[in-house]
Order: C-alpha cells, then sequence, then structure tokens
C-alpha cells in the first residue's frame, strides 16, 4: 500500500522460536465498527491465537484498551495473557489492577456530559469513554471537557482513540505493560513484536522498535512502526500463515 508516513513493507513471517507477539485488538484483529458494542469477532480468531500461542511457547498476549471483561467475553476461547484499560488491569500476570479513586463520580460526569451533547458514553472497568463518531463537529469541545475532568480527577489522564475520548488511570500504559510482561516467562529473551493500529499503540510500537523487535502499523497514519499491514484482515492473514493456515475465510 501507499502510504505518506513511511513503514510501507508488510512485516517478515514470524518467527515462533524467538518472537514474542503482542496485539491490539480494536483495528488490529477486528475492523473498526460504529460503535464499541458492534464489532464482528471472526469466528475462528481464538482458535488462531490460541494454536499461535501454542507455536511461541505461550509467548502471545493482547494488549487492547477494551476493558478486561470485555476482552474475555471477544476472545472466550482464549485463555493466554490479556492486558485491558490501556495497561491498568490484566490477566494471567498476577498484577493488582490500577484503579483510582473517583471513579464512579467520574464515570457520572462523563455520562451526564454525553447525555447533553448527544454523543455515546463507554462505561468501562478503570475509567469510561465519550465517542464522537455520530457528531464530530463535538471533537474539540468532547477533548476540552475530558481535559477539564482529568484536572478534577487526578488519578485519571486523558487518553485519546480513534473518534472518541477516554479517561484511563494515570500512569497505565501500554509501553508500561510491553515493559513488565517482557521481563517474565514467557516473554522474557525474545524478540519484542507488537502490532496495532491507532494513537494509543504508538508508544507500544515505539517500544518494540527500540528494544531489539519491531512494530507493525495497521492502516494508514504516522507510525514508529518499521512495517505496516492494510487492515485487520491482512493481520489474521500474517498470524494464520505463522501457523500453517490456509486463506483466512472469516
Ligand atoms: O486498544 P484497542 O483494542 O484498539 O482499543 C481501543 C478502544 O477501542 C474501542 O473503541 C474503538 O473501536 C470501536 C469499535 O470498533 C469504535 O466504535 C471506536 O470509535 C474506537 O475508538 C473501545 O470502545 C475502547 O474502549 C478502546 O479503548
Amino acid at each position: 500500500m501507499s502510504d505518506p508516513f513511511g513503514a510501507e513493507e508488510a512485516p517478515p513471517a514470524l518467527d515462533t522460536a524467538q518472537d514474542a507477539l503482542f496485539l491490539d485488538f480494536d483495528g488490529c484483529l477486528v475492523e473498526i465498527a460504529p460503535r464499541p458494542d458492534a464489532i464482528i469477532v471472526p469466528e475462528r480468531l481464538s482458535a488462531v491465537l490460541c494454536a499461535l500461542a501454542e507455536r511461541l511457547d505461550g509467548a502471545l498476549a493482547i494488549v487492547s484498551g477494551r476493558s478486561l471483561p470485555e476482552l474475555e467475553t471477544y476472545l472466550s476461547g482464549f485463555d493466554g495473557p490479556m492486558v485491558g484499560s490501556h495497561g491498568a488491569e490484566s490477566r494471567g500476570l498476577e498484577e493488582p489492577p490500577l484503579r483510582p479513586e473517583g471513579l464512579a463520580a467520574l464515570q457520572a460526569e462523563l455520562a451526564g456530559f454525553a447525555a447533553d451533547k448527544g454523543l455515546l458514553y463507554e462505561p468501562k472497568s478503570l475509567g469510561a469513554g465519550l465517542h464522537y463518531r455520530a457528531r464530530p463537529e463535538l471533537q474539540a469541545e468532547t477533548e476540552a471537557f475530558a481535559t477539564r475532568a482529568a484536572r478534577r480527577f487526578p488519578g485519571f489522564e486523558v487518553q485519546l482513540a480513534k473518534m472518541a475520548v477516554e479517561l484511563r488511570p494515570r500512569g497505565a500504559s501500554k509501553d508500561g505493560a510491553l515493559a513488565r510482561l517482557t521481563r517474565r516467562a514467557p516473554f522474557a529473551g525474545r524478540r519484542p513484536v507488537y502490532a496495532g493500529d491507532d494513537v494509543t499503540d504508538e508508544p507500544a510500537l515505539a517500544w518494540a522498535e527500540a528494544h531489539g523487535g519491531y512494530g507493525v502499523k495497521v492502516g494508514a497514519g504516522a507510525t514508529a512502526a518499521r512495517f505496516r499491514l492494510a487492515d485487520p484482515a491482512e493481520i489474521r492473514a500474517w498470524l494464520t500463515t505463522a501457523i500453517g493456515g490456509d486463506a483466512w475465510d472469516g
């Protein structure tokens, strides 16, 4: 694909003997949908992730901005490690969640703003999101509101996402999650490979590049990643190839 931001090349085949693989969820494994609850998760996805995790000796983790319970529901057949809420909560890592004070009050404020403005409010296990896809003209106002909310609730910070602005626990990050994961088995000593599509993924893509591995940017846009694939369908095909599978058919 042609892109003004470099990273033209497709990634090499995964090296299952030495790679540790970290995968974003929305926009990477599944296509972006008009609403968070409207995504379509291909039936084979969990089975492909399980097979690939086995080839990687368990060194495969999902690293997402989604709430952990949602990830567990959408990928119910996959039992490997998962990091949710932009690094603030995890499964299989024995890490306590980052739960700042004021979550309920913060959520009530964001829900009220959404109701007033006709935005989609997304309650999250450790934060909240405001989706302005239906009212894109309100992006600046929504971001300004979120910035003011983060001042009143200092345990939280603003996280921009595709057509959305979120408040997540302060200090949570996907690159921080990668740093922690790669210090422990079965990830330690392997080459970090991260794939993701959004600004929420850029620090993790840069982290993989800076730590002996590489990033795969999904879709268009400026990126720290060396490699690029066009969309989640190409990501799924790349994963399937690594397990010797046939062409992805949904
Ligand atoms: O880190 P990710 O797995 O990419 O999650 C980031 C956010 O994804 C979701 O929102 C995005 O996807 C929605 C469904 O396609 C889309 O409607 C929305 O516009 C996108 O921003 C999710 O709702 C958020 O909680 C995640 O943080």
